[in-house]
């Protein structure tokens, strides 16, 4: 069984990517998050964007050990509380604020709370958190934007999330600031639908080798 993660710092540290997943059926979480894990990325950010996630999550960390299931797209208070409740080990949020910062850390679980903007970054640090979402990557200036940042703020680490592709991926991962990538590339719709899982193990596969 895969450790949970404590920290944020444990979160960054699971693999080299974290799989960001939509679920439209709860049904498919199982096969999906067995598909990830037979790859090499036990980390899974199932985002509370449909209505059957909070259901996906509980029936992974119930029934799927080996993962680490994560709830993303956290952008309320009461959601991270339901997420909590519903299993998840740790919480991402896209933006942050105060009330929102305050409710993930109420739940006791690790979370990585999204930033864009320096000053975003800064109010973090102040409240003891250094480990952050980078949202949305590409559009907030990408893997230069992050560079920029290890000068002024090397405490900090980030997962770059947002429009990464596995040919995009890389260059993120050079960076000393940078703990793990996100992305929906992973787990393409098409491929989710007709239950091509050792196709998904594939894509896990290339990604945990980076
Ligand atoms: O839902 C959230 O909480 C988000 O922050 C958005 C997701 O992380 C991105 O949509 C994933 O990015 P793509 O790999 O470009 O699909």
């Amino acid at each position: 069984m895969t450790t949970n993660p404590r920290s944020g710092a444990d979160i960054l540290d699971l693999a080299p990517v974290m799989p960001v997943v939509v679920v439209s059926e709860a049904e498919s979480a199982v096969p999906l998050a067995r598909a990830l894990v037979a790859g090499g990325l036990p980390g899974i950010e199932v985002t509370l964007r449909t209505p059957a996630a909070l259901e996906a999550i509980a029936r992974i960390a119930a029934e799927v050990p080996e993962a680490v299931v994560g709830a993303g797209t956290v952008v309320t208070p009461e959601q991270a509380a339901a997420a909590a409740k519903a299993g998840a080990r740790f919480l991402v949020s896209p933006g942050c604020t105060d009330g929102l910062a305050s409710a993930m850390a109420d739940t006791g679980l690790p979370f990585l709370p999204g930033v864009g903007t320096v000053s975003e970054a800064l109010a973090l640090l102040e409240r003891g958190v250094s480990e952050m979402k980078f949202f949305p990557a590409e559009a907030s200036g990408g893997a230069a934007f992050l560079k920029s940042l290890a000068g002024p703020l090397p405490q900090v680490r980030f997962c770059p999330t947002g429009g990464i592709t596995v040919a995009s991926a890389p260059a993120y991962l050079a960076l000393p600031n940078v703990g793990c990538v996100g992305g929906s590339w992973l787990t393409p719709a098409d491929l989710v639908a007709a239950g091509e899982w050792e196709r998904i193990t594939g894509l896990a596969r290339e990604a945990a080798a980076f």
